[in-house]
């Protein structure tokens, strides 16, 4: 805030560095304050200055990007397994038990030969129609037939997750491509893996394997079952495990739990859950493999020409976490993610199966499952690469992908595994596969990451449980429990006593379900990280800009500093020259400031110093007056008349002031010893001229002039004059505060030489004795004290001189030097002239010049 300091004190003055806004000046004519250099450091070391240096100094990444972008942005992930060339001595005892014997060869007799022949070529041939180039490539060479009679030239498939060759083992696949879906699964993120190929190319050994070489699915039982290192190995995890399949009916799709007290069961779907559907829970890897033993025995297989062991539905395999006795989680976040491995059947050819009947029922079901679920990813692509492209509806085509629709819609993550077969005769599966499927590995997953199953995000729990409320599941038995997937608290109370009808054993669990959306939260938290590293740039920024702004004003109030030093020197050096320049007028006055007088006459004597006490008298109380060359503090005259008497024939008294004559009352008295004549011939031996006013007076000039046609006797001399004239005057200008010794003493000097001319001119007159004219100037003028009277406007004087002209003009005392005047060009006036000696009339032309008269 800026305030005005008196001037006493100066130092009073405070500033502040962010002044409000009514608190700051309204015009900008006032005065700056006058800020002692020492005031402006002081206040810097009472305010802190802004750590804009600290702050700065703090490393800001241009792009920094949350740490969970790279997990939530994940492009669909495509393996490719290439079966080796089976020997027809392949030998099925180490595959799992066959399953139920309701596969029949193929009853068409003509089938039964083109299976022959199909068989017959097979082993006949031993070229192979791909090739694996590396671990991401594989090159795809037609046959010699299809080269030359269509033309057909070898493909490259490239960007596959990993090939998986021939020679590949279970164990590499598994370690390769389940591994780390498993360790997610066990971290809480949910995932898929489903087979795709042709008939007869390793789906189901990939998924199951044999006994001597387990698949993915037990290695991944006896993975999540596998005690951590660092716990104790009698502390066990339970999973719940439930298996399913969906074979073709003559009327469409039917569900079948192959879990082992899921027989028999009718399992119905419901939006994308399957009511009915049993949850085993295992708590060990043995108990898992014997489960899914089960499930491979009860599963839907039959005897194709390409396949001896086909299989005819689409089984599905979910694992869900329910618990661990030693990680201290608690069931909801145990449950919230479910690892699920889907073994598609095959597609196949009806020419090379020879498929008829049921097998052709199950055949085209099998082949119209592989092409919605086919169409369903390729929707998903084309909606990804085009977002104006709608989502199409294919998962409303079969009951695989209606449960599976979180996956076929992106909003899950999944994995894909494409099994082919390597020989010549299976190119065009395989080229089919690959230019099918090859493509859905630009699928992107974006912000479908789960949150980590860890107790701390408890947050976003309770608003999964908001958005959702928990379904009651039921347990019966130790090793095989019931589960209703899809279960409302409702259906508990019908469903309530069934499926293995031990109530006393029922366990209610809560269930979070994993399909809560969670893509939701990932994508409010990307956005909420956008929004605050944009708010960091733009605070950043005008940190900056705020930085160099202060850098500039404080430069400016250095600079301004630097100024205030040097004032305040110049202030203090004035100041001094002020007080000596006053103590010099008030001395110099007193001795110099004497009224210069100029008398003419015979009867003049004297000294130079003028006017006598008795003669010019101003009223010292009412009277203000300086010289106006001083300028300085107003003088009184009574002090500086002499005592030396003085005859003059003409006495003028001049002054002058800066000021308006502020005395109610100035008075002016001539006395003489000798009677002065008037116009009137009326002799008076005083005359008294006598000037009251009630305002003061403002004239800029008083004039008064006395003329008398004879000399005015002196008191001593018995001289007389001619003419008494006073002139009072103002000059109306401002008092501006005297601060210059310079004018000081040039006026002063110009009153000495005026003074010392004025001698010269009394010795010369006494000399001459001729001169009738006395004549008295005084030059006053009067500087009011600034100090005292600051600001005093100027005021002309006009209209008061105008009034004491006029009362002049009254007195017609200069009637008779008017007269003279008259008759200046008269023979009396040329007489009268001719009696002054030529001296007289020379002193006289230099007065006139001098004083200027
Ligand atoms: N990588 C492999 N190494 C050795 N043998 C394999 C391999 N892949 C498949 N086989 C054998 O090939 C035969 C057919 O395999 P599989 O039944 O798994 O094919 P599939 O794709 O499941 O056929 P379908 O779709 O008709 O069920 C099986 O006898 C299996 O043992």
């Amino acid at each position: 805030m800026e305030t005005k300091s008196p001037l006493t004190c100066p130092y009073s003055v405070t500033i502040r560095r962010n002044p409000s806004r009514k608190a700051r000046p309204a015009t900008t004519d006032t005065k700056p304050p006058q800020v002692p250099p020492h005031s402006s450091s002081s206040t810097a070391q009472e305010i802190p200055s802004f750590p804009t240096e600290e702050i700065l100094s703090m490393e800001v990444s241009e792009n920094p990007k949350p740490k969970f972008v790279d997990s939530i942005s994940e492009n669909l992930r495509v393996f490719l397994r290439v079966r080796p060339i089976l020997s027809s001595t392949s030998s099925d005892k180490d595959h799992f038990p066959k399953s139920r014997a309701k596969n029949a060869w193929p009853q068409n007799p003509a089938k039964k030969t083109s299976a022959r022949d199909a068989t017959t070529n097979k082993k006949k041939s031993s070229e192979v129609c791909i090739k694996v180039n590396d671990c991401h490539s594989v090159t795809l060479t037609p046959p010699m037939n299809l080269q030359e009679a269509k033309r057909v030239k070898s493909e490259v498939y490239e960007g596959f997750s990993h090939v998986f060759a021939p020679d590949s083992s279970q164990e590499e696949v598994y370690e390769k491509m389940v591994s780390p879906l498993v360790e997610d699964f066990l971290k809480g993120k949910s995932g898929m893996l489903a087979t795709l190929g042709p008939s007869g190319s390793g789906k189901t050994h990939t998924v199951f394997g044999s006994v001597r070489d387990p698949g993915i699915l037990p290695r991944t039982l006896r993975q999540i079952f596998k005690p951590p290192l660092e716990t104790d190995s009698e502390l066990r995890r339970a999973f719940s495990i439930s298996i399913f399949e969906i074979q073709s009916e003559r009327k469409g799709e039917k569900l079948f739990d192959l879990s082992p007290g899921g027989g028999g069961a009718d399992l119905t779907m419901q939006k994308s859950s399957i009511k009915g559907l049993q949850e085993v829970t295992v708590t060990d890897a043995r108990q898992a493999e014997a489960l899914v033993a089960h499930a491979i025995v009860n599963r839907l297989t039959a005897t194709t020409n390409t396949n001896s062991q086909s299989s005819r539905s689409q089984c599905i395999i979910n694992i869900r976490s329910v618990g661990s006795e030693f990680e201290g989680q608690d069931e909801h976040q145990a449950n919230s993610a479910v690892l699920s491995i889907v073994d598609l059947a095959g597609a196949e050819r009806e020419k090379k199966t020879g498929n008829q009947g049921s097998r052709l029922l199950e055949s085209n079901f099998i082949n119209n499952t592989s092409m919605v679920f086919g169409s369903c990813l390729r929707s998903l692509l084309e909606h990804q690469r085009n977002p104006k492209r709608p989502l199409q509806k294919h998962f409303q085509n079969s009951l695989l992908t209606r449960y599976l629709r979180d996956y076929m819609e992106g909003k899950k993550r999944m994995a894909l595994i494409l099994t082919v077969k390597s020989g010549e005769e299976d190119y065009l599966d395989t080229t089919y596969l690959l230019r099918q499927a090859s493509p859905l590995m630009r699928i992107r997953f974006d912000n479908v990451e789960e949150p980590p199953n860890v107790p701390s995000n408890k947050r976003q729990f309770q608003a999964l449980s908001k958005n959702k409320k928990p379904k009651r599941m039921k347990f019966s038995g130790a090793d095989t429990c019931g589960i209703e997937e899809g279960k409302t608290d409702e259906d508990d109370q019908h469903t309530t006593g069934e499926g293995c009808g031990k109530e006393d054993t029922k366990i209610f669990i809560s269930e979070i379900s994993d399909r809560a959306p969670l893509v939701s939260s990932s994508v409010d938290l990307e956005r909420n990280c956008e929004i605050w590293q944009n708010f960091a740039k733009a605070f950043w920024n005008t940190l900056k800009q705020y930085r160099e702004k202060l850098k500039v004003a404080e430069n400016e109030i250095q600079h301004l500093n630097e100024n205030l030093k040097v004032e305040k020197a110049r202030y203090v050096v004035l100041e001094k020259k002020l007080g000596g320049a006053e103590s010099c007028s008030n001395s110099s006055l007193q001795k110099s400031v004497e009224i210069a007088l100029v008398e003419t006459g015979t009867n003049v004597n004297h000294s130079g110093k003028l006017n006598r006490p008795d003669i010019c008298d101003f009223d010292k109380s009412n009277v203000d007056l300086c010289p106006s060359e001083c300028n300085s503090t107003p003088r009184t005259y009574n002090s500086m008349l002499t005592q030396d008497p003085v005859t003059p024939s003409r006495v003028k008294i001049d002054i002058s002031t800066q000021d308006p004559i502020t005395s109610s009352q100035v008075k002016i008295d001539i006395s003489t010893q000798d009677p002065v004549t008037s116009t009137q011939d009326q002799n008076f031996s005083q005359l008294k001229i006598d000037i009251s006013t009630q305002d003061p007076i403002t004239s800029s000039q008083v004039k008064i002039d006395i003329s008398t046609q004879d000399p005015v006797p002196s008191s001593q001399t018995n001289t007389a004059c001619d003419s008494l004239s006073f002139r009072v005057a103002s000059s109306g200008k401002s008092s501006d505060k005297f601060d210059s010794n310079t004018d000081q003493d040039q006026n002063f000097s110009q009153l000495q030489e005026s003074l010392a001319q004025s001698t010269s001119l009394k010795e010369d007159l006494a000399n001459t004795k001729d001169c009738k004219d006395v004549s008295v100037l005084n030059n006053e003028r009067r500087s009011a004290d600034t100090s005292s009277k600051p600001g005093k406007p100027r005021r002309r004087l006009l209209p008061a001189s105008s009034v004491l002209l006029k009362d002049f003009s009254t007195l017609e005392i200069d009637e008779k030097s008017e007269k003279r005047k008259e008759n200046r060009g008269g023979k009396k006036f040329y007489a009268e002239e001719r009696n002054r000696t030529q001296g007289s009339i020379s002193l006289l032309r230099l007065l006139n010049n001098n004083i200027g008269v």
